[in-house]
């Protein structure tokens, strides 16, 4: 719908007059941030002129105490205002870049007239404070903006539904105070605006979709219902831009009780945290807290194991095909992220709770002070109704004292005496001046050299007995390597165990794999969080009661086993899931659409909202509509219709002819100004080869796991590295090393990186996901 150079000219002179407002508020504001920092400057100078320290009398401490208080809370009051300030001037200065994206006109049920309601970034209001000349984005009205067209209207409120109708809806691209575009819109947020945002090229971060945000992807942004909400999305269908726009507006929406480090994301590489970093902070917010599964892990187990990396597990299981043991390895990794190895867990634990637990000596000057056989007896007669974690405690308090007793015999012993001896001078000092002090308060009289020899000999001993308390305290006595390490060594317990008889044919091979690499005290992967949740099941979880919020991006890729962990440490958090099943790139990933199932079951059923989102935007509809012939049920995800050149694909005959196409495929794309052209290949090694290859004849970068952020230019990069993210130009390094069934969704998910032009380069036979691409959706080059 067009709009009349009249209404055209009307918006601009409210843009003006908005700016105008902005400006005066800012320069207000900035006047009034230096006075608060320079009293906050100068009250801290001069801050102790005003207390008078005075610790005579308990009176005068108490009022000393006070006044000092007093001080604190003028000065904490002042910096808080000057916080205020600081973060209102940030908001106000980002709205001056654009003060608002659009407008609805909404007349609310009863009212004759409609007001005018525009939608930025955040709220500004007149100076009377009376009128808002602009909404926040995430102000409840504001809804309606991303979820009517005009029409009749409804939205929700803490208070109850308001119903209406939207006369109209209109949106805006204001740059440096001008109106660059202004269009009034139907159904969905303008087309228009959306064809020119997904036409720009490629960033390096991440940005925000707030003034375009489509109707589904805003009802995962306000779900504020569920316990557990669930996103099931196409590549390229906004899955973590909304997920971040859903914590800017959680944090709107309960901004008097949640702050953002009490989010979590949990997100697939260090990388991708750089990449979605400067999102928040576009929405004028803070960060939540980013982090991997692999940090988490590292941080429990780390000092225990050496654990393996995510991707070393998956460049094993994508070049290791013709090492010996592959197979039963490949069947290890499934088997021990189902399921069915939870349940076996669960029942070794119910099994422990009865006999079975080992245990370490406590050994102290190198004799054995507490057998593990002792510990043992001690533990199963506790009272065995209790959790194990409970009787733990008990069996803690026990030890305990059993240690004190042992103490209490150690002093005795001639050892101690020759300790002392050997203390230094410093050391009787001490024992000396606290003599003192003891005799000042209990006014005993004594023989002085016994006594300092006793307090000396206990000092000796308590220091020596301190590891040993920490060590009980800390369950060191447990052995849950081994308690582990069990459930591979000995067929018979397994066995029993596994009442349904699901263990892979081959688990006498994983047991052998199992059992060595533990021995070399190395973790795998697929072990990692099965160890870890044993681990709590018998010592207790710990748990993080701080955070509300969590977010898994890439959820796709999470075993049963990390679901049930994450939802045991995080009791108060509300989860988000979003991912694709259909790029779920690891071995262990199931291969239908039920990924989630094993999260959904943890919860009741009204706690949990699946959303579906079928719709595309990162991609031309060429590229969409090629890529989505690889997976199964493909034809459901829609393209937004942005129009491109057809994806090609390169047949050369050997290598050298590999390298020189898609050197000349380089320049072409580096002549049309690309901003990033990423040469994506299967593995590490065969990045690694490509780069190697390549460098001579054009300036690239070669990504692995030790790159931190993503850099304009031509990257080289492993296709499991390149997930979450974008491309301008993607060129697909050999399309023919993808040929197991497995592969496919690794295939899809590299293919589903590019933005704007996709070219596949095949050295050999073409790959089987290849062949059922419908031919009319990708030109061959020959
Ligand atoms: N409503 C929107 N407005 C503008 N751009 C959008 C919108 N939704 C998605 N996009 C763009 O589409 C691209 C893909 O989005 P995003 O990375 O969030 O998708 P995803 O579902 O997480 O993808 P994948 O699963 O493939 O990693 C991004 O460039 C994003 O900016």
């Amino acid at each position: 719908m067009s709009v009349t150079d009249q209404d055209w000219r009307r918006e601009q002179d409210r843009v003006t007059r908005v700016l105008a407002e902005i400006d005066k508020r800012i320069s207000v504001l900035e006047q009034e941030e230096g006075e608060t920092r320079a009293e906050i400057v100068e009250f801290r100078k001069n801050f102790w002129d005003d207390v008078t320290v005075n610790l005579d009398e308990p009176d005068d401490i108490i009022e000393t105490h006070a006044t000092l208080r007093q001080q604190a809370e003028v000065l904490s009051e002042r910096e808080r205002r000057h916080r205020q300030t600081t973060g209102q001037l940030k908001k106000l200065r980002r709205l001056q870049q654009s003060p608002y994206f659009g407008c609805i006109d909404f007349r609310e049920q009863g009212e004759r007239e409609a007001e005018r309601i525009y939608i930025g970034i955040g709220s500004f209001l007149d100076q009377s404070e009376t009128e808002y000349l602009i909404y926040d984005w995430r102000a409840p009205v504001s809804s309606l903006y991303y979820d009517y067209a005009p029409g009749p209207v409804e939205y929700e409120t803490p208070g109850g539904t308001i119903e209406g109708e939207m006369v109209q809806k209109r949106q805006f691209v204001i740059r440096d105070g001008m109106i660059k575009s202004l269009f009034d819109t139907g159904l969905t947020i303008g087309d228009e605006l959306l064809q020119e945002v997904l036409g720009q090229q490629a960033n390096l971060q991440m940005k925000s979709i707030v003034a375009t945000i489509q109707q589904e992807q805003n009802r995962i942004i306000r779900n504020t219902r569920s316990r557990l909400l669930v996103v099931q999305g196409a590549a390229g269908s906004g899955k973590t831009s909304a997920a971040m726009q859903r914590v800017a507006y959680l944090l709107y929406r309960f901004r008097e009780t949640l702050r953002a480090e009490q989010m979590v994301l949990f997100s697939p590489n260090r990388m991708f945290n750089s990449y979605v970093s400067s999102v928040l902070p576009e929405l004028g917010e803070e960060n939540m807290q980013q982090t991997t599964f692999q940090d988490y892990l590292e941080y429990r187990l780390g000092r225990t194991f050496e654990l393996e990396e995510p991707f070393a597990q998956l460049e094993y299981t994508l070049t290791a095909g013709e090492e010996s043991g592959y197979a039963a390895r490949l069947e290890s990794i499934r088997y021990k992220s189902s399921p069915a190895y939870v349940e076996l867990i669960e029942r070794y634990v119910q099994y422990l709770g009865q006999e079975g637990l080992q245990f370490r000596n406590l050994k102290f000057r190198g004799e054995i002070i507490l057998s593990k056989e002792l510990i043992y007896d001690q533990f199963y007669q506790l009272e065995r109704s209790l959790p194990i974690p409970n009787r733990l405690e008990l069996l803690v308090e026990a030890l305990l004292q059993q240690l004190k007793q042992r103490a209490l015999h150690e002093l005795e012993q001639p050892w101690v005496e020759e300790e002392v001896e050997l203390l230094d001078n410093e050391e009787y000092l001490e024992a000396f001046r606290s003599l003192q002090r003891k005799k000042r308060f209990t006014e005993n009289s004594f023989d002085d050299f016994d006594r300092e020899r006793q307090l000396l000999a206990e000092r000796v001993v308590q220091k020596l007995f301190k590891p040993l308390r920490a060590q009980i305290r800390r369950l060191r006595f447990l052995d849950i390597p081994a308690v582990y390490r069990r459930l591979f060594a000995d067929p018979q317990l397994v066995a029993q165990l596994d009442l349904n008889d699901r263990l892979p044919d081959c688990w006498a091979e994983i047991g052998e794999q199992t059992v060595a690499r533990l021995e070399r005290k190395e973790l795998a992967l697929e072990d990692a969080t099965p160890y870890l949740y044993l681990q709590e099941k018998i010592e207790g979880f710990r748990t993080n009661t701080a955070v509300r919020n969590v977010f898994i991006d890439e959820a796709q890729d999470y075993s049963a086993f990390q679901f049930a962990f994450l939802r045991k440490l995080f009791p108060h958090g509300k989860m988000t899931v979003l991912g694709d099943f259909n790029q779920a790139i690891y071995a262990h990933s199931a291969d239908h659409q039920f990924v989630f199932q094993p999260l959904i079951d943890l919860y009741q059923e009204e706690d949990v909202e699946t959303i579906l989102l079928t719709k595309s935007y990162r991609s031309t509809r060429q590229i969409v509509e090629f890529t989505r012939s690889f997976i199964a049920g493909g034809e459901s995800i829609e393209p937004f219709n942005r129009p491109g050149e057809k994806p090609t694909l390169t047949r050369v005959e050997d290598e050298r002819e590999l390298h020189d196409k898609i050197i000349e495929q380089i320049r072409t794309l580096q002549s049309a100004r690309y901003n990033t052209i990423a040469i994506i290949c299967r593995t590490a090694s065969e990045s690694k080869h490509a780069y190697e290859a390549l460098q001579s004849a054009v300036d690239l970068r070669l990504i692995d796991l030790r790159t931190t952020a993503y850099e304009a230019g031509v990257l080289v990069i492993p296709s499991y590295l390149a997930k979450g993210v974008e491309f301008d130009a993607v060129i697909l390094y050999d399309a023919s090393a993808y040929r197991e069934e497995s592969e496919r969704k690794l295939f899809y998910t590299a293919c589903t990186r590019a933005m704007h032009e996709l070219h596949l380069f095949a050295s050999g036979e073409l790959n089987p996901f290849l062949l059922e691409a419908g031919e009319d959706t990708y030109r061959v080059n020959r």
